[in-house]
């Protein structure tokens, strides 16, 4: 089965989450479950990228990472969209791991694959109220389950994206549930159009003052982390870094 592709672009940084500033190359696929109101990543799921999108085969993959030069990295990340719709995924993660790259994966954690247990750096992030997405505990509950293992290795970890105080209160609820999943709150970017990176730039350090400030008054968020995209922060809404 081909895998649906997007973008591959890198090396750049991990601009987030548990390994942010990490030396990575990105795939990105096509295709959510989701339509999140804020995605900045629309593009792989509203049609709007339609005619970029190429069907791969995992060979053809490692091939354009061997053009970028596999001595440039050690660390691939698998985004999208979705990539945990794509059963398929899993030939890619074993050809990477033959290469003895670390592998990241972004998911939402709503589709368990058996390949999950072969990812380095997975990370969860479930979907606050201001997403307009409602989280089914019960799949969330499955896939937490199934990789208690890899949480005890460290190879797991939670991210909630912030933009209220709705999304606080269900970010606490999430990390109340599953207390020794290492916890991440981002900050969110409401601003996906704007190209005066400076100007967003002033605007997200302000919401990240914001949420840090939220955070240490508050010792139900005593083992959190709290972050920005730091990609946002350098290089605005570009897409493809
Ligand atoms: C584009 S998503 C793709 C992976 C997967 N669908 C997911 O949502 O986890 C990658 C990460 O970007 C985050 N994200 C998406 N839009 C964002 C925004 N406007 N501000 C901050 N983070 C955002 C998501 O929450 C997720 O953690
Ligand atoms: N630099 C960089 N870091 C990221 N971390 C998560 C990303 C994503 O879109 O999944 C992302 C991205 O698009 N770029
Ligand atoms: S789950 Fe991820 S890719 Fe899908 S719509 Fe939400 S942020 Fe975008
Ligand atoms: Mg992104």
């Amino acid at each position: 089965m081909r895998i649906p592709v997007l973008e591959i672009f890198g090396p750049t940084i991990q601009g987030e989450g548990a390994v942010i500033g990490k030396k990575t190359v990105f795939i990105r696929t096509a295709g959510c479950d989701y339509q999140c109101s804020w995605c900045d990543s629309a593009f792989t799921w509203d049609g709007t990228g339609k005619d970029d999108i190429r069907l791969m085969t995992a060979v053809e993959i490692i091939d354009e990472l061997k053009e970028i030069g596999l001595e440039n990295f050690q660390h691939v990340t698998i985004s999208g969209g979705n990539p945990a719709l794509l059963k398929q995924l899993g030939e890619l993660v074993d050809s990477l791991k033959n290469l003895q790259m670390k592998i990241g994966l972004e998911t939402q954690g709503t589709v368990w694959q058996a390949w999950m247990l072969r990812i380095d750096d997975l990370t969860i992030s479930p979907k606050p109220p201001s997403s307009g997405m409602n989280t089914d505990f019960e799949k969330l509950d499955g896939l937490v389950e199934s990789l208690t293992k890899r949480i005890g290795e460290g190879h797991v970890s939670l991210k909630v994206v912030i933009f209220d105080e709705g999304d606080l209160a269900y970010a606490k609820r999430v990390h109340q549930k599953y207390p020794t999943v290492p916890f991440y709150l981002q900050v969110g970017n409401d601003d996906l159009t704007v190209d005066d990176d400076e100007q967003l730039s002033i605007k997200l350090l302000k919401k990240l003052d914001w949420l840090v400030s939220k955070v240490i008054i508050d010792p139900e968020f005593n083992q959190v982390r709290v972050l920005p995209q730091l990609h946002a922060l350098l290089w605005g809404n570009k897409k493809g870094v």
